[in-house]
């Protein structure tokens, strides 16, 4: 059996290291290069997919060098910006030959969080999005925080639905969030979390929460290789693991 070459930068990171072992204990791939920041990114030329769990700051050089020598790119590191998507099909073009999946989350359960919050979401007069990580991310709100919230206003405009209700007039600077696409999300940074959030949805004498917790990074995995798999199947941008999953994206 053919062995996919497979490629992982930020190797020494938390998620790269478990990404690498789970390269390493696929029969089906093969570990071509695992770079950190001080390697030399050549060393992943000889990869057909390259896995990204590194920081905002380097994505985009990164995955450009991708793109203009045809690699596949499974792209966990989050920190895109609408203006970052649209480089990035840019860089693609009109017929792309490459394939970019760009997921804010690979687990499972984040996913299927997602799509409730989305299916819940016209039904409920209020909702707010709560994230919780360990203090070490640096980016906040979370990617999967912001698609969500992203999610849930696409989905209350589609049905016609008001503003979430909020009489707030007094406020010091950040009490009630950041607001992405008129969803509030707040962030909770504490020592002994991995990566948890909530959505919380009220109405008149009742409410709805939906809660995922990856309480380790293996949750991530599955979602990682099923990417590795199929992304040279879908050239192109996929946005999220929502496909391989037999789910709408
Ligand atoms: N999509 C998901 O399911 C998912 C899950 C967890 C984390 N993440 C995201 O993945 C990213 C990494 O998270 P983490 O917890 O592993 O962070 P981390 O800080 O532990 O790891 C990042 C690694 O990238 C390395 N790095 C920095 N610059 C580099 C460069 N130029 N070349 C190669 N490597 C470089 C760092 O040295 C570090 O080892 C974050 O953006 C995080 O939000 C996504
Ligand atoms: O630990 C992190 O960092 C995580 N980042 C992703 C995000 O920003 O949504 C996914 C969850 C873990």
């Amino acid at each position: 059996m053919s062995r996919t070459p497979v490629a992982v930068l930020g190797a020494a990171g938390r998620m790269g290291s478990e990404t690498v072992r789970a390269v390493q204990g696929a029969e089906d791939l093969e570990l071509v290069a695992a770079l950190d920041r001080e390697d030399d990114l050549e060393a992943a030329a000889g990869a057909e997919v390259v896995v990204h769990f590194t920081q905002p700051a380097v994505v985009m050089d990164h995955l450009r060098w991708c793109i203009d020598r045809g690699l596949h790119a499974v792209v966990g590191t989050t920190g895109f910006t609408d203006e970052r998507v649209a480089t990035l099909r840019g860089w693609l073009g009109e017929e792309p030959a490459t394939g970019v999946v760009l997921a804010p989350n690979f687990s499972i359960g984040a996913v299927l969080m997602m799509h409730f919050a989305e299916q819940a979401a016209r039904f409920y007069e209020s909702v707010e999005v709560v994230e919780l990580h360990h203090p070490d991310k640096v980016d906040a709100p979370s990617g999967t925080a912001v698609r969500t919230a992203q999610r849930i206003a696409a989905a209350r405009a589609a049905a016609g639905v008001a503003a979430p209700p909020d009489a707030t007039t007094e406020e010091r600077p950040g009490a009630r969030g950041a607001d992405v696409d008129g969803i509030r999300v707040h962030g909770v940074r504490l020592r002994g979390l991995v990566a948890h959030q909530e959505v919380l949805l009220g109405d008149e004498g009742e409410t709805l929460t939906i809660r995922h917790d990856s309480v380790s990074r293996s949750s991530f995995m599955p979602g990682v290789l099923a990417a590795v798999r199929q992304v040279g199947q879908r050239p192109g941008l996929t946005v999220g693991i929502e496909p391989f999953l037999g789910l709408a994206p």
